[in-house]
């Protein structure tokens, strides 16, 4: 084999292979190396207990690296660092290193060289790729015998230092931090591989955390503002399980044992405000101290007991994290495939889901050791963390900006709210006594004394002003708004009576409507029967007969009359009955002065001649017996009662109560029905003796009255007067009257037809019209007499016979005006 040359193997390689760039980076290695070692970071110490009591920790400004550039796609990429441990025959041996790379080439170096390749599994190709070769305990395998790893982002070498780690990996997590990012750096490597010392560092080497701390607060020295304008937290958790039971999470910054997570948040976890470099290591270093685990090295104390736990534990979670990453990666190739959700069978995971599920960026560093004897765990974790160099952040652009601006704004507003805490403690200052007034001096000025700018002191007064003004303002608006509820209130409680007024106004004019309605309707209907009464033709009821069938009808007696025998029945005697063919309508205008002054004026005596229907009247003509005038009579009463009923439209008690038929047929019965008492009337009249008879006083009785009534508007017309010696005269124009004789005087009532000559007329009486004013002096008299008796017809004579009431009220009437 030759010794000068890598060893020959058969390479399989999982990653093709980049062609190598050549980068300052190894310059830069160069560089820093040789400033670490002139002393360039002089006094600072590493994490150790001595730490904790010291104050020679200095404020080191850590020169801005150097990066080279890398294509966008890359750094999209997941980036993976690759660190290999040196060991420790090789570190011994480091400073060769330097001599190499200066061209001190020697015997001794290539002696040295051909050890090291002969002890070394991992070759580093380029600053992005390694070869890995089985050694030969494993050539004869079915495995690979030489696999080459690329696409890292840089691979540090063994003999890389701390502050190269720095400056490649966790310097741009730290920018990112600085412009309010989240950032995320995993260390993974088998046991003993250098994680702990990459992170942390040792007696000698400080940690990239550390010098992240540096970059931190070296620029906070810088600038005080931002000092002021940011404030920094720190925790430090672990999680841990024991024997392998239950994961759990321990805070190292405090004496909590147990704490819980939700999501990305562990609740009750100490978050320590850092305000110096000084705080931040003394922070970080106790933390460190508190860890409860402890090197897994299997050669040590692995194999037996809790480490095994451990062990395992870390295995899995591993695991777990590399499933976590692993389905991510197959989300991204293929989008339809979901990303299972794996971190939930790990607290670590579960904690960083956010990551796992691609969310936000992360940093890998790997730990390996390049040992023969460490070929299986260094093949293990590059096969493993290989392909998560593909998973891509393209997509966390805005995602990362809108989480930092949010960020920003909730840090903002969190800082404006305390200065204005301290601006009211200082207005208060003002307002209280002395003692208080010192004492928040004091906190004043401590307050100063830990901000240390004469700018704030400024600004918090002007914001003291603002405040104040604000406060001003506050109160004139709250009086106001105030002042405002209560005239309000004011107006509502007045809203709400106009509004009970405008409902009872709305009520009362309902009612007002309804009434003024129904009145509108009776007067309506009033109106129409007038005008209907007026305008029924009457040229053909009022045509005379001819005088040759004007003939005398005796009236007698009916047999049918016995009912009328009673006490309060009505005896009739018509000695001539005259029934005139003239019959019709005549309104009662036209009626009330001819019998008022046929009656009473000018004499006449209980002689009064009614007119009968047409039809009537030609019956009675035809035949002038008087047994068939008598029953023509009782026909004519048969008659008013077979009509509509009165008082099925009429109440002589209330005359208001009135129902008017809205039809034409109704308001004819209702005529016709006027009629026919009137007719009975006549008959009635006609018997009666030879005093005034008054049948004005017979219609009011009946309630009708003059002007309004429809039922008055059917009386039939007068043709003829009463004279004193009880005969009755006809007017002279009309021929063929009848008179009669009215002689009643008995309390038995009787109608009894004679057949009587027709009397002359007298000559000597003139005609005279009837004045409308006894219409109304007959109208006044008697009104209860009829309203007693009416009420008695109803509970005898109306309620036994069946007799309608209008003609009770009519013989009630006629008995009572009679002279006795
Ligand atoms: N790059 C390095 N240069 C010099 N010494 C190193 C380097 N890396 C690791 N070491 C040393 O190797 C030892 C083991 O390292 P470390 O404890 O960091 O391993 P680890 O991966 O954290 O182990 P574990 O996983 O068991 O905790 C330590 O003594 C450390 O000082």
């Amino acid at each position: 084999m030759d010794l000068q040359s890598p060893r020959a193997v058969s390479a399989v390689r999982r990653n093709p292979p980049r062609k190598a760039k050549q980068t300052p980076y190894n310059q830069s290695i160069t560089n820093v190396s040789t400033s670490c070692n002139s002393g360039a970071v002089a006094g600072v110490t590493p994490f150790d207990e001595h730490l904790l009591h010291s104050d020679r920790v200095q404020a080191v400004l850590l020169p801005s690296p150097k990066f080279p550039r890398v294509s966008d796609e890359e750094s999209n990429n997941l980036k993976a660092f690759l660190r290999i441990r040196p060991l420790d025959g090789i570190r011994r041996a480091a400073p060769n290193r330097i001599r190499f790379e200066t061209g001190g080439l020697g015997r001794g170096k290539v002696a040295k060289d051909r050890e090291r390749e002969n002890s070394s599994c991992l070759f580093v190709n380029s600053s992005t790729s390694v070869t890995l070769n089985a050694p030969p305990s494993v050539l004869d395998s079915k495995r690979a015998k030489s696999e080459v790893y690329d696409g890292f982002s840089c691979i540090f070498p063994k003999e890389s230092l701390q502050e190269d780690i720095y400056d490649k990996v966790m310097h741009p997590l730290v920018m990112a931090f600085m412009e309010g990012q989240s950032s995320l750096l995993v260390a993974m490597g088998p046991t003993g591989s250098g994680k702990t010392y990459t992170m942390f560092g040792s007696h000698q080497q400080l940690g990239i955390v550390s010098l992240a701390l540096r970059r931190i607060f070296c620029n906070v020295t810088e600038n005080k503002n931002i000092q002021f304008s940011r404030s920094y937290y720190m925790s430090m958790f672990e999680i841990h399980s024991e024997r392998g039971k239950s994961e759990k999470i321990l805070d190292l910054s405090s004496a909590s044992i147990d704490l819980s997570h939700q999501h990305a948040t562990i609740n009750n976890l100490t978050e320590a405000r850092i305000s110096n470099l000084i705080d931040a290591e003394k922070f970080v270093t106790n933390g460190v101290l508190k860890r409860s685990t402890a090197p897994t090295n299997a050669n040590n104390q692995s194999r037996q007991g809790s480490r095994l736990w451990e062990s395992n534990f870390i295995n899995n979670t591993s695991m777990v994290f590399g499933l976590c990453l692993r389905s991510l990666l197959e989300h991204q190739k293929n989008p339809k495939k979901p990303i299972e959700k794996h971190f939930k069978n790990s607290l670590l995971t579960r904690y960083l889901q956010d990551y796992m599920e691609g969310k936000k960026r992360m940093t890998l560093i790997l730990t390996v050791k390049d040992g023969l004897e460490d070929y299986a765990d260094t093949s293990f974790i590059l096969r493993q963390a290989s392909p998560y160099m593909k998973i891509k952040f393209n997509h966390l652009q805005d995602y990362n900006t809108a989480q930092c601006q949010k960020r920003n704004t909730a840090f903002i507003r969190t800082e404006k709210w305390k200065r204005r805490k301290v601006n009211i403690s200082k207005d208060s200052m003002v307002d209280c006594d002395d003692a208080v007034f010192d004492g928040v001096n004091r906190s004043q000025t401590s307050e100063k004394d830990s901000v240390g700018e004469t700018c704030i002191d400024k600004k918090n007064e002007e914001l003291g002003i603002e405040l104040q003004t604000a406060k001003r303002g506050e109160e004139v608006m709250r009086n106001f708004a105030r002042a405002f509820w209560s005239e309000l209130k004011q107006y509502k409680l007045r809203l709400k009576e106009s509004r009970n007024e405008v409902e009872c106004l709305k009520e009362s004019l309902t009612k007002n409507i309804a009434y003024a309605s129904e009145l509108e309707k009776e007067l309506e209907y009033l109106r129409n029967s007038c005008t209907c009464l007026k305008n029924r033709p009457t040229d053909e009821c009022i045509k005379p007969l001819p005088v040759d069938h004007c003939d005398e009808v005796p009236l007698r007696p009916s047999s049918d009359h016995g009912d009328l025998k009673s006490a309060d029945a009505l005896h009739l005697e018509g000695n001539t009955p005259s029934i005139t063919e003239n019959s019709g309508v005549a309104d009662l205008d036209q009626l009330a002065p001819v019998l008022d002054e046929s009656c009473f004026d000018k004499g006449a005596k209980g002689m009064i001649e009614c007119p009968l229907s047409r039809q009537q009247s030609t019956t009675l003509q035809q035949d002038k017996r008087p047994s068939e005038a008598s029953l023509s009579i009782e026909e004519n009463v048969k008659e008013s009662q077979q009509t509509a009923s009165f008082e099925d439209c009429f109440d002589i008690n209330h005359p208001e109560s009135f129902q008017s038929p809205s039809e034409s047929n109704v308001q004819l019965a209702e005529v016709h029905e006027s009629e026919a008492r009137l007719k009975s009337l006549k008959i009635a009249s006609l018997s009666g003796p030879q005093d005034r008879f008054p049948v004005n006083i017979l219609v009011n009785e009946l309630g009708f009255d003059a002007k309004t009534s429809s039922s008055l508007c059917s009386l039939p017309q007068p043709c003829g007067l009463l004279t004193d010696n009880g005969c009755f005269s006809r007017f002279p124009e009309k021929e063929g009257y009848l008179t009669q004789e009215i002689k009643g005087q008995t309390e038995e009532i009787s109608v009894l037809a004679q057949n009587a000559q027709p009397r002359p007329l007298n000559p000597r009486k003139p005609k005279r019209k009837l004045l409308p004013s006894s219409a109304m002096l007959l109208r006044d008299s008697d009104g209860p007499v009829v309203d007693e008796n009416v009420k008695e017809f109803k509970g005898k004579a109306a309620s036994a016979r069946g007799r309608s009431e209008g003609s009770l009220c009519l013989m009630r009437v006629l008995r009572s005006k009679l002279p006795r």
